[in-house]
């Protein structure tokens, strides 16, 4: 371990944390930063920087991802559900599918008016959002940015999967238009279109932070020192106490440690709610007691459908197949482009119910609907989107071709918890529930997502039946009833009517299927002290001096989309607030 001392000492290299150790460090060459990350260097790893090979991370014996395990879940059937996160430099940058997806401005101003937090509406980060990145899509787009480190392109390939999805939308869903950018943050993007992907145009590869804020020539930093495979434990205010390695700040520690790791550090720290800390013997420094609360996350489901051999999917890449896989490596190499530099999701929608579907979608809804998307019209319900591959263990499935209708909902009303379960074992897993399901309200939408989504799928060129081992359990004499054979229905064939018996079998398999989307967010909010806050608006823990939090845990609610974005955001404004504070110019 380092011995000296430090400025400033970000305890997490991923997201947020490698992008507030860049800014700060380039915007102010005298700082000494250190960063401390758990997991390893990733530069130049293929496995990372070719988009098609994100999948890789997912096997059970990654070690660029830490898997947490919950509690068993009634709601989940008994089933423990695993959420995995980055444990690497670049944390979910580095291992994520790449798909560029943006909040609605909303959701950044709720964070401003619901919560109190000066600063962080949708008019102040939106500058953000556009200094982080090159959109290489469309010229002159008043929300993207043209000058940022990280390249947003539609990839090097346009797989026939995400074609058909379009055409078929285009027919069979007349009441939705096509928008060219889904992710302006209005309402205009609620609309079917062409996904965006952090994938860099000009080379085809992953828009990760590690190699577009930290390694490089020109992003070289001879004031940050990294120090990988450094789990750090805790933040001692006094250092007088006797630990076996400690790194000290002079100026701030910031805790990037991610949704997961930031709560846990403070906890261990002593900052948290008192019998949570008296119960595994942590003296009890400051009191605070949502540190580990509010936990979130989207809930989503890749449903499996059998592909033609015609289908343009990763599946090959995926499997490893040595043949697929050098083709598409070669073509990679000499000119960025083809199925390595595709992330298979190539088109959706950010959808937003009509009046007819509302009704659809059921009772258990309607009480959601009205508290809290009725009066904001750029909120989503749910994201619904085409995937050229089958999303999972591929030795699980037969060597074949396949596409997936994919759909998570955007804001579930559960919200669940994580504390640690030991005072000094940092490995100690914690305990965790995030409590899917508890409320009927996301169910109701993720069995109406099922169903909904499988008129699409049925009508793509490339379908051929269900993969029936991962669709409900339909009886044979139902129209309902999946088979692992089939032709493309016509675009304006009948809707599949579901039987209050068909009904159940959905609900059935949305209990055993549902996962996570890999969003965590907010187990630190960022809210007022007397509504349970653990930082405030300049990221600071209440109740210390010298320690901010920067990563997604500070979420205090939901954003409509996936979350990279949102954690670079806060990566570039705790730089900002950072900068600001220390007198730094230039940020
Ligand atoms: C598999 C996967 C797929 C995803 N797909 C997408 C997508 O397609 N599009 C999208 O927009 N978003 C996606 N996301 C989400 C997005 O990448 C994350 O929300 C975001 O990267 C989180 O940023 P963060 O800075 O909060 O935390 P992270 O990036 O997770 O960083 C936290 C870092 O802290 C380190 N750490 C944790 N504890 C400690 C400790 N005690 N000591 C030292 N270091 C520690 C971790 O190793 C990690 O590197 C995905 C995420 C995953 C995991």
């Amino acid at each position: 371990m380092p011995e000296s001392t430090y400025d400033i000492i970000i305890a997490g290299g991923g997201t947020a944390g490698c992008v507030l150790a860049s800014r700060l460090s380039t915007a102010e060459p005298s700082l000494k930063i250190l960063v401390l990350e758990a997991g390893p260097h990733t530069r130049n790893d293929l496995f990372h920087v070719q988009p098609a090979r994100y999948l890789h991370h997912l096997r059970p014996d990654s070690t660029t991802i830490k898997f947490y395990t919950a509690k068993h879940s009634e709601e989940l059937l008994g089933r423990q559900l695993v959420v995995p996160c980055g444990q690497c430099l670049g944390g979910g940058s580095s291992v994520n599918f790449t798909m560029y997806t943006r909040a609605s401005a909303s959701d950044y101003d709720d964070w401003e008016t619901k919560y109190g937090n000066a600063g962080w509406g949708s008019n102040d980060l939106i500058p953000l959002l556009k200094k982080s990145e090159t959109y290489q899509i469309a010229k002159d787009q008043e929300t993207h940015g043209y000058s940022g480190p990280l390249g947003v392109s539609y990839g090097g390939h346009f797989t026939n999967v995400g074609q058909q999805f379009l055409e078929v939308a285009k027919e069979y869903d007349k009441s939705r238009g096509k928008t060219n950018d889904l992710n302006d943050l209005s309402e205009k993007s609620l609309a079917y279109g062409r996904w965006q992907k952090w994938i860099d145009a000009t080379n085809g590869t992953r828009s990760d932070v590690p190699h577009h804020f930290i390694y490089g020539k020109e992003n070289d930093h001879p004031n940050l020192e990294i120090q990988t495979g450094c789990l750090v434990k805790r933040v001692i205010f006094d250092p007088s106490g006797p630990e076996a390695y400690t790194a000290k700040a002079s100026k701030l520690v910031v805790l990037s440690a991610g949704t997961f790791g930031s709560p846990q550090i403070l906890e261990r720290s002593g900052i948290g709610r008192r019998d949570v800390l008296e119960q595994v013997g942590v003296e009890p420094l400051v009191q605070l007691d949502e540190v580990g609360e509010n936990y979130q996350d989207h809930n989503v489901m890749f449903v499996p459908y059998l592909a033609s051999d015609e289908a343009e999917t990763l599946d090959g890449i995926v499997r490893n197949d040595a043949d697929e896989v050098k083709k598409w490596d070669s073509i990679w190499r000499a000119k960025g482009s083809g199925l390595m530099s595709n992330n298979a999701l190539d088109a959706g929608i950010k959808l937003r119910p009509t009046p007819e579907e509302l009704k659809d979608i059921g009772p258990e809804f309607e009480e959601t609907w009205k508290e809290y998307f009725e009066k904001a019209p750029d909120k989503p319900v749910l994201w619904i989107g085409a995937v050229s591959m089958f999303v999972g263990e591929p030795s699980s499935v037969p060597p074949r071709k396949y596409f997936s209708m994919g759909y998570f909902t955007t804001y579930p009303v559960a919200r669940g918890y994580l504390h640690i379960t030991d005072r000094e074992d940092i490995n100690a897993p914690p305990s965790f529930d995030p409590r899917y399901l508890t409320d009927k309200a996301d169910l109701a939408l993720l069995n109406w997502a099922y169903k909904r989504s499988r008129e699409f799928a049925r009508r793509l060129g490339v379908y051929q039946g269900e993969y029936t081992q991962a669709h409900p359990k339909f009886d044979e004499q139902s129209p309902a009833f999946c088979r692992d054979s089939g032709t493309p229905a016509a675009v304006h064939a009948e809707d599949i009517q579901y039987s209050g018996v068909d009904e159940e079998a959905v609900e059935q398999y949305t209990r055993e299927f549902v996962a996570t989307a890999w969003h965590s967010i907010g187990t630190c909010a960022m809210k007022p002290h007397e509504q349970g806050g653990v930082v405030d608006s300049k990221l600071n823990v209440y109740g210390t001096r010298g320690l901010k939090i920067a990563d997604l845990s500070i979420c205090p609610s939901n954003v409509g989309s996936n979350t990279y974005s949102t954690a670079v955001t806060v990566g570039e404004k705790a730089a900002v607030i950072i900068a600001q504070e220390l007198g730094i110019a230039g940020l």
